[in-house]
């Protein structure tokens, strides 16, 4: 069998990137994020682990990693998390694990985590990270999404639509923000985000090399 030609290029490759989605709750975070892992085989989802109630329709390992607030606890005891929060009542982390060797290995992650998490990330990690907001075209749509996914009782409703402006405040610690009105439209914008950011120069490791080789009198 012929055996192809090594390419200069065959040394170019490029570390792992974590691609952060935020957004108000109901803003549609988890429909835009469920579109991109299916669209983008090379995309992974950090799944969090979380002390709230599974929703119907939602998958312990696949959605969440469902626990109870001791396990959390230890957990962030042994220093498990590469970020955590309390939102919403319950607690939200992030397992380190899967992520950082993942990111040496050229893995890109996938997060829906709220700002508070977005933060902890930024501060440790600031090369890798790419930070999306998601805005909802009006308050009175965010209050029609959260209803219309029906997963939530009115107390929990009434209690994300209170949050939702404390939440939207802090969009300017992102580095884009896009409107999500037409689900496809959005779609489409975000998946350029992600595409032109896995391109950036920084990110290319034996790019110096690469280019002084072709450089090369
Ligand atoms: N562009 C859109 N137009 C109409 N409905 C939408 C749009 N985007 C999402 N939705 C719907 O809005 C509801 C909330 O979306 P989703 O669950 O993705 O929000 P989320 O931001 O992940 O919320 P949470 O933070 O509570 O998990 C869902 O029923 C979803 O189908
Ligand atoms: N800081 C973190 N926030 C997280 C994480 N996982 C999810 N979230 C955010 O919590 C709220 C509520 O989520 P829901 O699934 O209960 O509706 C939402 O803003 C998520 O983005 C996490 O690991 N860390």
């Amino acid at each position: 069998m012929v055996q192809p030609t090594p390419q200069m290029s065959d040394a170019l490759h490029r570390r792992g990137l974590m691609f952060i989605l935020s957004s108000p709750s109901g803003a549609g975070k988890t429909t835009i994020s469920r579109m991109l892992l299916d669209g983008d085989p090379a995309l992974r989802l950090s799944v969090s682990a979380t002390t709230r109630p599974m929703r119907p329709g939602e998958v312990d390992g696949k959605d969440y990693h469902f626990v109870t607030q001791e396990q959390f606890d230890r957990m962030v005891e042994a220093e498990q998390f590469l970020e955590w929060a309390h939102v919403f009542s319950h607690s939200y982390g992030t397992p380190k694990a899967q992520v950082k060797a993942g990111l040496r290995e050229g893995q890109d992650f996938l997060f829906d985590i709220d700002w508070q998490g977005t933060q902890q990330l930024y501060q440790k990690l600031e090369t890798d990270v790419v930070r999306v907001f998601l805005l909802p075209p009006s308050i009175d749509e965010l209050r029609r999404r959260l209803t219309g996914r029906g997963t939530d009782s009115a107390e929990v409703i009434a209690a994300r639509m209170e949050r939702a402006r404390a939440e939207i405040s802090h969009w300017d610690g992102y580095d884009y923000v896009v409107v999500n009105d037409d689900i496809d439209e959005c779609f489409a914008k975000v998946c350029e985000i992600l595409h032109a950011e896995r391109m950036k120069r920084a990110r290319q490791t034996g790019l110096i090399g690469f280019v002084r080789e072709l450089m090369r009198p």
